[in-house]
């Protein structure tokens, strides 16, 4: 279980960009963050990782998810990577396994475990390749191959979809329901609404505040749209349909 306990961040001394948000999802379950742009999705999971300050509790199956930060693998977005960097496919994902390096920074069963999370992902004939030559979607399949590794409990994604073809998309799509019914738990900032109904089990919607969060079936509803984006409530005389926002 993963729960979120009044999480709250400020990036300078101005307005909160999140406000005391909290939920609770159940673990082994694709889960999404939507909300507009600048809605607080990158801040929130990064509170939730504790990799900014703020207030707040991130709790794991009841343990603080700082402290099991071992079972944790985060993909940042894509825009946040130095692709200068010279390092290879290869390299980049054995990097996931760094954790469990001896005091030689010798990995056992790394060379394998990298292998085959490249063959998972598709990508083994691309081992050799400096990480800045690969597209869009390859390195995005490169950075999820880091994660499996990682063998974590929970992967956290930030918009690993944005940018990539419908090939890949659903090729990351295969990896990660594999992730799901192996039990893991996956959160992903996600922005395209037409594919959450398919995707995901949950959804947490959030405009600076918790929205809603909750099953899919239940949550994604135009009412919660119209509110998490900003448009007039679906009964209100005239209002656009919600759903125009698929659009
Ligand atoms: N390091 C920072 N310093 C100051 N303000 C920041 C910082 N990072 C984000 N913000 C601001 O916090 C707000 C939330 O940003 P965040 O990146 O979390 O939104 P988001 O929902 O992920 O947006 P998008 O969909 O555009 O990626 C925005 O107004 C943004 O400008």
């Amino acid at each position: 279980m993963l729960e979120a306990r009044q999480l709250s961040v400020s990036y300078s001394r101005g307005q909160p960009v999140l406000q005391s948000v909290s939920f609770t999802l159940p673990a082994g379950c694709l889960v999404s963050i939507i909300g507009p742009n600048g809605a607080g999705k990158s801040t929130l999971i990064k509170a939730m990782l504790s990799l900014i300050p703020h207030r707040g509790r991130t709790l794991f199956d009841q343990q603080d998810l700082h402290a099991v930060a071992r079972h944790v693998a985060y993909v940042q977005q894509k825009s946040g990577l130095d692709l200068t960097f010279p390092i290879t496919v290869c390299e980049c994902v054995a990097l996931g396994r760094q954790a469990d390096a001896n005091a030689f920074g010798h990995v056992r069963g790394a060379t394998e475990a990298v292998a085959q999370a490249l063959a998972q992902v598709e990508m083994a004939d691309f081992a050799a390749r400096p990480l800045s030559q690969l597209s869009g979607g390859q390195l995005q399949r490169v950075l999820i191959a880091r994660c499996l590794v990682q063998n974590a409990q929970l992967l956290v994604l930030d918009e690993p979809f944005v940018g990539i073809d419908v090939q890949s998309e659903a090729a990351i799509m295969a990896v990660l329901r594999a992730q799901k019914r192996a039990g893991k738990t996956i959160l992903i900032v996600h922005h395209d609404l037409k594919t959450v109904p398919d995707y995901f089990d949950w959804v947490v919607m959030l405009n600076r505040a918790l929205i809603a969060a909750g099953p899919v079936a239940t949550t994604f509803t135009p009412d919660n749209l119209a509110a998490t984006y900003g448009l007039p409530q679906p009964a209100e005389k005239g209002a656009p349909d919600a759903s125009a926002i698929f659009h």
